[in-house]
């Protein structure tokens, strides 16, 4: 049995830097015919020059495969309407992080007050550039996304016309918000829709499969799946891969981001044959980022078969989720 993805697209990838950039980079490209890439470097990417370089980066270390970087700008309250006009062709969206929620964040938003915010989400709306959320408060781990919500809906209908996606969502609340505004559009990962805190923490704690937003209840996952398998019009794949080296994941003080990006189509395609609707797959990969994004990534075909793909237990020292197991679909040429 085998199923060819048309243009296949990760619409929420950290390709991070230098090494690690090099490790990574040709793995998604196998699987991809494009990413939103992530601006959460070190220092994040903050500039037109910067934003450009760092797309050079990407293409170098993509070789000779077809494969389109997305680019994104690291949000900032102090960009006005001509610093965005001047780098609005050289971005796709703009990715707002709350200051020291996540990986590389420390330089993020730390007052969500709508007047602090409106004058560059205002510039953002008039030119037409999405803006990306990390939508997470900083209190109880397990309530954070939720505690976000209302800022999502304070910022969707003050500024309607602004495409606003949650990113990486994990609540049954994400989803409900989802449904309740026009310009509310959502990425979803890999890991959300298989695992819970239970996998997380439930035996012994699993640092491979720790991330931020962490993974939620049964009745969440339920959730996300139910938008994500039926390839709802408003959600989109969003990987979330987050590579860390092995070191930084296996250690107190463990990193969080789930690595996927190699394994990311075959454990997709797993999860929606066993839920009997592997032809949804197309929509959720891609067609509907092109529609939400209004993109028309490079024609790219991947071919995946239904042969066991035995996960292999690292890439260069950064360890995958499944890491050492079998997964039931594999892309045809091997990854
Ligand atoms: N998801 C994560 O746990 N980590 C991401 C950052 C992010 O997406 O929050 C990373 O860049 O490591
Ligand atoms: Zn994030
Ligand atoms: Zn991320």
């Amino acid at each position: 049995m085998q199923l060819t993805l048309h243009s296949p697209l990760d619409m929420h990838l950290h390709l991070r830097d230098g090494q690690m950039l090099q490790t990574v980079a040709p793995l998604s490209a196998k699987s991809f015919a494009g990413a939103l890439v992530m601006p959460n470097l070190v220092p994040p990417v903050t500039t037109k020059e910067m934003v450009q370089s760092y797309k050079e980066r990407i293409k170098e270390a993509m070789g000779d495969e077809v494969f389109e970087p997305y680019m994104t700008l690291f949000f900032r309250p102090e960009y006005d309407y001509a610093f965005l006009a001047d780098i609005k062709d050289s971005i796709l969206a703009i990715k707002l992080y709350p200051a020291g929620i996540t990986t590389n964040s420390e330089d993020g938003v730390d007052n969500f007050s709508v007047e602090a915010l409106a004058p560059t989400l205002e510039a953002m709306s008039e030119l037409g550039i999405p803006l990306c959320v990390h939508g997470e408060t900083n209190g109880f781990v397990m309530d954070r996304e939720a505690e976000f919500i209302p800022i999502y809906e304070r910022i969707a209908k003050r500024f309607p016309d602004l495409k606003i996606i949650m990113e990486h969502i994990t609540t049954k609340d994400a989803v409900d918000a989802l449904m309740k505004y026009e310009n509310l559009y959502a990425t979803i990962t890999l890991h959300h829709l298989y695992i819970t805190l239970d996998d997380v923490a439930g035996g012994l704690l699993q640092p491979h499969l720790f991330c931020k937003p962490i993974a939620k209840r049964p009745e969440d996952r339920m959730a996300l799946r139910k938008v994500a398998l039926m390839a709802h019009e408003k959600v989109m794949f969003g990987s979330d891969s987050a590579p860390h080296p092995r070191d930084k994941k296996e250690a107190p003080g463990c990193a969080a981001g789930v690595f996927t990006a190699p394994i990311a189509l075959p454990a997709l395609a797993q999860l929606f044959e066993a839920a009997g609707v592997l032809e949804n797959l197309q929509k959720f990969v891609s067609d509907n980022a092109q529609n939400i994004y209004g993109i028309t990534p490079p024609k790219k075909e991947v071919k995946l078969v239904k042969e066991p793909f035995e996960v292999p237990s690292s890439y260069n020292n950064v360890v995958p989720m499944f890491a050492g197991e079998s997964l039931a679909w594999r892309i045809a040429g091997g990854i």
